[in-house]
C-alpha cells in the first residue's frame, strides 16, 4: 500500500508497475489524486482510496506524504498500520521515534530517502530500520528500493539526514546548475533558448558519461575535459576558489539542507 502519490509516491509507484509489480499486491491513497493518476491506476487496475474497512492492514505500507502531514494523516492510516506491517516511510527529517508515536500499532518501521530519478528507474536511496525488522522483511525493502534504483543501507538512522541533505535534495542542486549555466550563456552572447538546450544536453551528457564509465573516477573525467592553461582550467580556478567557490557554496547548501532535515523531525 502507499499512501501519498504525489512527486516520490508517484515516481515510486511507477518504477513498481515498470519492474511488473503485480497490480493485486497494490493499493493507493491518495485524498488528492490528480487526473494522470487516476487514469494510471485505472489503467493498472490498481485499487485508489478503498472504502474504510473493507482493506486488511498491509504487509507494508509506504508512507510519501509531506512530514508537514504526518499528523494530519496518522489517524486515516492507523489502520492500515498494525502489527502485521511494515511501515516504510520517505518523510525527510520524521525520525522512527516520530513515526512509531504517530502509529503506534505499526510492526515495525525503515525510514528510506530516495530520489526522483527513482521515476526512471536511476534513483539512489539510503535506507536503516529499526530492530523490530525482521530478514523477510529486509527482503522486502531491498526489492521495492531496488527497483527504483541503487540501495545504500546505513547502520545508524540519524545519517538519513546526511542522504537527504546530499541525494535525496541532490537532484534539485544539478537542475539549478543547469539553470545557472544557461544563464551564463545568455550573459556571454547565447540565445536564451540556444543556452538552455547546451546547457540541458551537457549535464545529460555528463551524467551519462559517468554512468557509461563506472571504474572512471569523476575527478578523471573532469581532468579529462581540462587542457592545461585552457579554458576549461579558467573557469575551474573560479570555481575551485577557497573563499565563495563551489566547494564552500556546496558545503553551506548540503549543511542548510541538514539543519532543515533536524528541524523536521518531531
Ligand atoms: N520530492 C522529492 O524529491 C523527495 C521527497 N521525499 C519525501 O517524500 C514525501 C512526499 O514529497 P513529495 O512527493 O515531493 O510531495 P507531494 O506534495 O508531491 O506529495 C505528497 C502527496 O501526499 C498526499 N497526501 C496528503 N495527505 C494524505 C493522506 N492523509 N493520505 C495519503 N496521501 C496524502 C498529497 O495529496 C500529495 O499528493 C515528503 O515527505 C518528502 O520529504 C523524499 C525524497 C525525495
Ligand atoms: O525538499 C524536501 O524536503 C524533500 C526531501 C528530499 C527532497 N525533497
Amino acid at each position: 500500500m502507499l499512501a501519498g502519490a504525489g512527486q516520490m509516491g508517484g515516481a515510486l509507484l511507477e518504477a513498481w508497475l515498470d519492474v511488473g509489480i503485480d497490480h493485486r499486491c497494490l493499493t493507493v491513497l491518495e485524498p488528492r489524486p490528480s487526473g494522470p493518476l487516476v487514469e494510471r491506476l485505472d489503467r493498472a487496475g490498481i485499487v485508489l482510496n478503498p472504502l474504510a474497512g473493507t482493506r486488511p492492514s498491509p504487509d507494508v505500507l509506504v508512507l510519501a506524504v509531506k512530514p508537514q502531514m504526518l499528523e494530519r494523516a496518522a489517524p486515516d492510516l492507523l489502520p492500515y498500520a498494525q502489527p502485521g506491517t511494515l511501515l516504510i516511510s520517505v518523510l525527510a527529517g520524521k525520525t522512527i521515534a516520530d513515526l512509531r508515536r504517530a502509529l503506534p500499532d505499526v510492526g515495525s518501521i525503515a525510514r528510506a530517502m530516495p530520489n526522483t530519478p527513482a521515476a526512471i528507474r536511476r534513483g539512489i536511496t539510503g535506507v536503516a530500520v529499526d530492530a523490530a525488522v525482521n530478514e523477510n522483511q529486509k527482503a522486502a525493502i531491498q526489492f521495492l528500493l531496488a527497483a527504483v534504483g541503487e540501495v545504500e543501507w546505513l547502520a545508524d538512522e540519524n545519517l538519513i539526514d546526511a542522504v537527504t541533505a546530499v541525494s535525496g535534495s541532490g537532484p534539485a542542486y544539478v537542475f539549478y546548475l543547469t539553470e545557472c549555466l544557461a544563464k551564463a550563456g545568455e550573459a556571454v552572447g547565447l540565445e536564451a533558448a540556444v543556452a538552455m538546450r547546451l546547457a540541458r544536453a551537457t549535464v545529460e551528457g555528463a551524467g551519462g558519461l559517468m554512468a557509461a564509465r563506472p571504474g572512471d573516477t569523476s575527478e578523471m573525467l573532469r581532468r579529462n575535459v581540462t587542457s592545461p592553461g585552457g579554458t576549461t582550467a579558467a573557469a575551474l580556478d573560479v570555481l575551485m576558489m577557497d573563499t565563495g567557490g563551489l566547494p564552500m557554496l556546496i558545503s553551506a547548501a548540503v549543511a542548510a539542507a541538514h539543519r532543515r532535515a533536524a528541524e523536521l523531525s518531531g
